[in-house]
């Protein structure tokens, strides 16, 4: 660790001098400075994308101004300082040109049990138009009928993987359900070979990119029913014996239970943690509101996101598109309920 900080060090300062001495910077230079990287620490694999945003030299892209924004009409930055996506507000050209290189490899999970099985072809086809085209991608579909997942034609570098999970009886245990799997997911099978995970609700299609831009250490996507409101509006768990309490006046955004991700090791913290109080709650014979959508809300209270997505990237498919949404990219099926749940 001591070994990646002092190498990450001098190459900063190795580019800082560069900096200095020339503002024509040479190919010559920069071949010197990652050769004498590479040369005094030959065993290093630094397989942090967050921090290092390496663009090919002589990328083309139009100049950024300061005081001029791309978007005016919504929020592009949260207090706490991370970027809020939306249409505009990035270029993928760039954002793409940094991740194609690190040869990221990203996962995505998706709950099919009892009739969501329905849902499965749109979403696994919608995919593969649009989530992270061009990337690895392994989709993780977790079902309790694995004969029932459509085979669906990938491109190279992308697959699906089935995983058979028991049938519950009610839908409020099956969704909530999902964190302690993925948390499993992550730590049987994800470690050490899959940079990013996002999970996903079923009963959705992507309509649009999501792609690069979604990447970030913890990332929530601000749920679309809400994001007009003031926060006493906001369907948290609001009695103080459940562990997934907001009180009054608390609450940056209502977030979505139905898409979540980041970093491998964020999206496990977030899991596990939200499964523990889950459990607990249930223990004192507590359900949360919005079962696991309630205790991420307070997670995410607590542990703001680095990223926060716009609702352009969970729509329902029911709602009249609102004018600042200029791109959607995933929605939410028109469903009936009472048809395709095994409760009400
Ligand atoms: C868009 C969005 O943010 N949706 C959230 C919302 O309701 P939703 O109405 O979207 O919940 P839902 O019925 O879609 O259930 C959530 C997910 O659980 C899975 N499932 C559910 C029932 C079933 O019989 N079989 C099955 O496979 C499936 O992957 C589904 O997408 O609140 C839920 C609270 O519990 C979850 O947090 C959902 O993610
Ligand atoms: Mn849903």
């Amino acid at each position: 660790m001591v070994f990646v900080c002092l190498c990450y060090f001098r190459f900063v300062v190795a580019f800082k001098h560069e900096d200095k001495t020339s503002a024509d910077s040479s190919a010559a230079s920069d071949s010197t400075t990652a050769t004498n990287c590479v040369k005094e620490s030959p065993a290093i694999n630094i397989r942090s994308h967050e921090f290092s945003l390496v663009v090919p030299d002589h990328l083309k892209y139009n100049q950024p101004h300061l005081t001029e924004d791309s978007r005016t009409d919504v929020m592009t930055v949260t207090p706490w300082l991370a970027p809020v996506v939306w249409e505009g507000t990035f270029n993928q050209d760039v954002l793409d040109s940094i991740y194609k290189p690190k040869n990221i490899s990203i996962a995505a999970t998706v709950f099919a049990v009892g009739k969501y099985t329905m849902f499965l072809k749109n979403f696994l086809e919608t995919a593969e138009q649009h989530f992270f085209v061009g990337f690895r991608v392994h989709m993780h579909v977790f079902t309790d009928q694995p004969n029932e997942v459509p085979k669906v034609k990938m491109a190279a570098g992308r697959q699906v993987m089935v995983h058979k999970v028991p049938s519950l009886n009610r839908w409020q245990e099956i969704s909530a359900r999902r964190m302690k799997q993925i948390q499993d997911l992550i730590e049987e099978k994800l470690r050490g070979n899959t940079d990013y995970i996002f999970c996903l609700d079923v009963d959705s299609k992507f309509h649009g990119r999501w792609g690069t831009e979604s990447l970030g250490g913890l990332v929530a996507v601000v749920h679309p029913g809400y994001y007009r409101d003031d926060r006493s509006r906001f369907p948290y768990e609001r009695r103080p014996q459940s562990r997934a309490y907001v009180a009054p006046g608390e609450g940056d955004f209502y977030y979505c239970g139905g898409a979540y991700g980041g970093l491998l090791q964020e999206v496990h913290q977030l899991t596990k943690t939200c499964n523990l109080n889950f459990e607990a709650d249930a223990k004192d014979g507590i359900e949360a509101a919005w079962q696991e959508e309630s205790h991420l809300n307070r997670y995410m209270w607590i542990n703001k996101p680095s990223k926060v997505l716009s609702p352009e990237y969970l729509w329902q498919d029911f709602k009249p598109k609102n004018p600042e949404i200029h791109l959607l990219r995933f929605s939410g099926v028109i469903k009936n309920y009472a048809d395709i749940r095994p409760n009400v």
